[in-house]
């Protein structure tokens, strides 16, 4: 999820922030593992994802059983009560279709009962389902009222059914810190000159924020088991083509299947990627199964599904 505050009044980083942060947390049950900071930017590695804070943008990535909506209504008092900041500009609320809804919290068990909560709170909302409605899909709760004018832009890779000798190294059998495991995967070399906060769970599965000057971030959260692999890739780095970007992350991870969005809005330079995008019906060994287009008020979304080509498949298309 991510919001997009404002006031007239100057922002003030209070000195409690931390323990503010510490009980939104407890709403949404999950706790703060490492903080890491540069000045444009807090970044909060998470017992479930991540937290990224920036002056007026709020960005809070959960997984597991966490109830990640239970933060906004809490947020929102909180951004008021502390900063003054009543309006919200932006709100993302997204996420892939649950292998097991039933073990989620019920506002989270279907995409209908977490629209009608974010419907109660920011009524001006709109919902939408992109993918296959009865195969794999992603959903999307946004406000977009009026939008940030500043580039913006947000790319995200959603890695499921993964390879299980890449996932070997996101575990304590294989690695014995979260660095080790940065660098023994290629995550370290994905983005040149990140600054990394790492960290690996006993006995599996790994978290990582990576920030760059100019509020730029990368976040890569891997649940390694094999019965249950997946891999998320989430940055807002500019970029006028992500196929680069696409090749390393597939490279570090090669994922059976993957979903990709990329939001940008007009003055962004990824604003003509979705046109890169078009005639790619297959890249780097992986079959486009889905591919969809969006034009929102002030972003444009493309939504695309790959799956992995079986072994002596031909390719039927120029590749990447
Ligand atoms: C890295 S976390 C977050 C992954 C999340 N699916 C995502 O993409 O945002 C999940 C992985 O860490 C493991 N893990 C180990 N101890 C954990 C803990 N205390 N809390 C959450 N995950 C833990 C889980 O078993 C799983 O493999």
């Amino acid at each position: 999820m991510m919001a997009t505050v404002q006031s007239q009044q100057h922002f003030f980083e209070g000195a409690e922030k931390l323990s503010e942060w510490v009980k939104l947390l407890r709403v949404v049950r999950c706790e703060i593992i490492s903080v890491t900071s540069n000045k444009d930017m807090d970044a909060y590695v998470l017992s479930e994802s991540s937290m990224f804070v920036t002056k007026d943008r709020f960005i809070l990535k959960t997984c597991g059983t966490t109830t990640l909506l239970s933060a906004v209504d809490y947020l929102l008092d909180l951004v008021k009560k502390k900063v003054g900041f009543d309006k919200v500009v932006d709100i993302f609320f997204s996420r892939k279709n649950f292998s097991r809804p039933e073990l989620q919290h019920c506002v989270h068990q279907n995409f209908e009962n977490e629209v009608s909560f974010c419907y109660s709170i920011l009524s001006d909302g709109s919902a939408y389902t992109l993918g296959r409605i009865n195969g794999d899909c992603w959903y999307l709760y946004t406000l977009e009222d009026e939008g940030v004018t500043h580039p913006d832009q947000t790319f995200e890779l959603l890695m499921w059914d993964m390879c299980p000798d890449k996932m070997r190294i996101f575990t304590q059998e294989e690695c014995k810190s979260g660095e080790e495991a940065s660098q023994k995967s290629g995550i370290a070399d994905i983005i040149p000159g990140i600054k990394i906060d790492d960290f690996l769970f006993d006995p599996c599965g790994y978290s990582m924020n990576g920030l760059l000057p100019g509020g730029y971030y990368i976040t890569i959260h891997v649940t390694p088991e094999p019965h249950c692999s997946y891999v998320s890739f989430e940055s807002n780095v500019p970029q006028e083509s992500y196929h680069e970007l696409i090749d390393k992350v597939l490279d570090v991870f090669r994922p059976g299947k993957f979903l990709m969005t990329i939001f940008a809005n007009k003055a962004s330079i990824a604003r003509d990627t979705y046109k890169t995008l078009e005639n790619q019906h297959t890249m780097k060994g992986y079959r486009r199964r889905d591919h969809q287009f969006c034009c929102f008020k002030n972003y444009t979304l493309t939504y695309t599904h790959y799956t992995k080509l079986s072994e002596g498949t031909q390719y039927s298309r120029p590749i990447i």
